[in-house]
């Protein structure tokens, strides 16, 4: 659905030159949520921004739904941008206008009038929970409102791409939950490809199938968000999904122990394996730090443990032979 090829962007400034994006490779399948991750500065923003030509790269091809995206005219952008909808961090909503006349806004500027936009506007705040704030202005609504106005008008020209600048960042834990869950149902109901930039690794677990991790205006790391997360190779991801956990205390290995990561996927996170594990093969195993949660709805439990008294390779290979992966901690 989405395709870059060897994008850079360059930006100029008195300060000097800054490359934004260093030649970034990119494929983006349809109906899939694709989070794009990074540090402040990575070029995260820039490369969403590539994607619907807000940002003109200086080399490299964008391709969107078989078009491409770098080779347009005006006109040819204008018509192109009718199926890739946008939403910000900050909503970007026109506040002296009505909820329903900012969603009626792309419309009314295909040239659209009357009982046709005025159906499809209806339509639309139906189905975000709108119903009854169409006579407001956004001043009047939760930021989660707001959002939700931003999405409404977003979809009015029933895009297939739903490009997401840290659209979650302003709003609260509750109210990020209630627009991904919204999200969510927007990709599953109208097989929406959503292109989600963010800081907040917990947005990327819950909805996204895949991911890219950015630095430095390159993609460092990317592929399905259960094995980036669960498996990190770059020194960045590693970094950023180390924040706010609690590294073990080194002092609380036992002498002699064996170290291990263990990884448990779907039902097996849940069963007794390491304990029958354990007692098949005479080890004792002491946990060490874990965690037991969801990425895009998948159950994983990730431990890591310390093995004594006994045979610790048996049960290494016996828990691998069992489809828990196993890696050095
Ligand atoms: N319009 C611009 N003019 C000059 N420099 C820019 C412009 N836009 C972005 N940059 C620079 O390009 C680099 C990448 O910025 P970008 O906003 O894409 O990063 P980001 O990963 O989205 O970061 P953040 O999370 O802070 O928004 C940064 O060094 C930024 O300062």
């Amino acid at each position: 659905m989405i395709r870059l090829e060897g994008v850079t962007k360059r930006f100029r400034s008195a300060a000097g030159e800054r490359t934004a994006l260093d030649g970034v490779d990119l494929e983006i399948a349809a109906g899939d949520v694709f989070g794009v991750v990074g540090r402040s500065g990575a070029g995260k923003s820039t490369l969403v921004r590539t994607i619907n030509r807000l940002e003109r790269p200086d080399a490299g091809r964008v391709f969107v739904d078989g078009q491409e995206i770098t080779a347009l005219d005006a006109a040819g952008l204008r018509t192109a941008r009718r199926r890739i909808g946008m939403i910000f961090q900050h909503f970007n909503l026109l506040n002296a206008k009505t909820v329903a006349e900012n969603v009626a806004f792309p419309l009314r500027l295909e040239g659209r009038r009357g009982g046709d936009v005025d159906r499809r506007v209806a339509e639309l705040l139906e189905r975000l929970g709108l119903a009854e704030h169409g006579r407001k202005h956004p001043a009047q609504l939760s930021g989660g409102q707001k959002q939700r106005v931003g999405i409404a008008r977003a979809l009015a020209t029933e895009p297939k791409v739903l490009l997401c600048d840290e659209a979650t960042s302003a709003l609260d834990p509750e109210t990020t939950e209630d627009i991904l869950t919204l999200l969510d149902q927007l990709n599953r109901e109208l097989g929406l490809t959503i292109v989600l930039i963010t800081h907040q690794m917990e947005v990327v677990r819950r909805v996204c199938d895949r991911v890219a991790v950015m630095k430095d205006g390159r993609v460092v790391e990317q592929g399905a968000t259960a094995d980036v997360f669960l498996h990190p190779h770059h020194e960045t991801t590693r970094a950023m999904l180390a924040e706010g956990e609690e590294a073990f205390d080194a002092s609380v290995v036992p002498a002699g122990a064996r170290l291990a990561k263990l990884t448990f996927r779907g039902a097996a996170t849940y069963g007794p394996e390491l304990s029958r594990v354990a007692r098949s093969v005479g080890v004792d195993y002491s946990i060490l730090s874990g965690r037991i949660s969801r990425i895009r709805g998948e159950p994983y439990g990730q431990l890591t443990v310390a093995f004594t008294g006994g045979d610790a390779e048996a049960a290494v290979a016996r828990l691998t032979e069992r489809g828990v992966r196993v890696e050095a901690a």
